[in-house]
């Protein structure tokens, strides 16, 4: 499946600017990205619930946005579930088939088989209003299977689950597509979700995508500083770097540090914005030095204890950080706040914009 130059609207109101995606058959991709940046709607478009403005979508060579919902060969799981309440397991997971013009016995083999499948064997009279989440959920994917798609869309689809349940899900729901051979698209708020169950994440911003890559190369090389900051490394700290024939030199407020040729020639010159997760930094003596990390003076101004380490708010460079450091201190003590400079995600003060702010 591709998709190429999809531009949608609801009336006036433009969500997606021009998205173009490559799907490999049998790979699971994952649409992460803040809310209302048009993740739900770019998979409903893939769908056919929601109709293109402009662009393709290819599947298996043919441009399908035109089509229907049920001549796409993809198959929709909801967050919601959308049982149907009134009916059995059975005619639930049937009702595609049914649509279909398959035959009674066609359908009930069917569903034995999917029931089977999904560890719900012998339910298909149960009324669904009559089982749990995760069993709902089960019988929602059911459903979907049930039909044979080549392409599985989730909307979202663990959600309503409790975090058990939830974690079960994870592994049961990319088990099956890795069996089945399906080509997954995922719709999460959930950046771990993402993380664990996707080959691939598509970062989304404003109806854009602002980068596609493994979760490694997303997680530890961001593109940008949207990126690195919706992947979790939130604390901000303005910089100023110095290029030299030897390197680069970096200082925030009164700090500085070094960095050689080989590391700082991906880095901007000039005002720069860094990016660092919580677990990055340590906290040291106020008077502690370093040629490879840069220390920052900084006043412990908070702790918290969520269990293993303590998490510090700490001012620092006219910030406010975040981190996290085995041991306990005093609120109002000095510290170092003493980063590597090498996990550092650093760009140019104007490509930061509001994130910085
Ligand atoms: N049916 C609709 N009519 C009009 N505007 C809509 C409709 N559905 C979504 N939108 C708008 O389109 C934008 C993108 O919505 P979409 O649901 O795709 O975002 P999302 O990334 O999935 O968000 P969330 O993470 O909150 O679910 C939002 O600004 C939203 O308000």
């Amino acid at each position: 499946m591709a998709v190429r130059d999809l531009h949608v609207a609801y009336g006036g109101t433009r969500v997606l600017h021009g998205v173009s995606l490559d799907f490999t058959p049998g790979s699971f991709t994952a649409l992460l990205g803040s809310s209302g940046c048009g993740k739900t709607t770019l998979l409903r478009s893939l769908s056919g619930f929601v109709p293109v403005q402009s662009g393709s979508i290819i599947v298996g060579g043919k441009d399908v946005a035109s089509l229907p919902p049920e001549k796409r060969g993809m198959a929709m799981v909801f967050q919601s579930y959308a049982l149907w309440p009134h009916m059995t397991v059975l005619q639930n997971i049937g009702y595609g088939l049914k649509l279909r013009g398959a035959t009674k016995a066609q359908i009930a083999a069917k569903v034995a088989a999917m029931l089977e499948f999904l560890g719900l064997a012998g339910y298909e009279n149960r009324k669904v209003t009559a089982l749990s989440g995760g069993q709902r959920q089960r019988v929602a994917l059911g459903r979907a299977l049930a039909i044979d798609p080549g392409i599985l869309l989730l909307d979202e689809p663990l959600s309503n689950l409790d975090a058990k349940i939830r974690m079960t899900m994870r592994h049961e729901i990319r088990a099956i597509q890795q069996r089945l051979g399906l080509t997954a698209v995922h719709v999460t708020h959930d950046r771990e979700e993402a993380m664990t169950m996707a080959d691939r994440l598509v970062i989304m911003q404003a109806g854009r995508i602002a980068q596609v890559g493994t979760p490694e190369e997303v997680y530890d090389r961001p593109a940008t500083a949207f990126v690195a900051n919706f992947m979790g490394a939130e604390n901000v700290l303005p910089l100023r770097v110095e290029r030299s024939e030897q390197g680069a030199r970096l200082s925030a407020g009164e700090a500085t540090a070094s960095l050689a040729n080989a590391v700082s020639s991906a880095l901007p010159s000039g005002d720069a914005v860094a990016y660092f997760r919580d677990d990055v930094a340590r906290l040291d003596a106020s008077d502690a030095t370093s040629v490879d990390d840069l220390i920052v003076p900084g006043l412990i101004a908070a702790r918290a204890y969520p269990g293993g380490v303590y998490r510090y708010r700490v001012e620092a460079a006219g910030r406010q950080i975040t981190v996290d450091d085995a041991d306990r201190h005093e609120l109002g003590t000095k510290v170092g706040l003493r980063i590597p400079l090498q996990r550092l995600h650093i760009f140019p003060a104007s490509e930061a914009g509001s994130i910085a702010a």
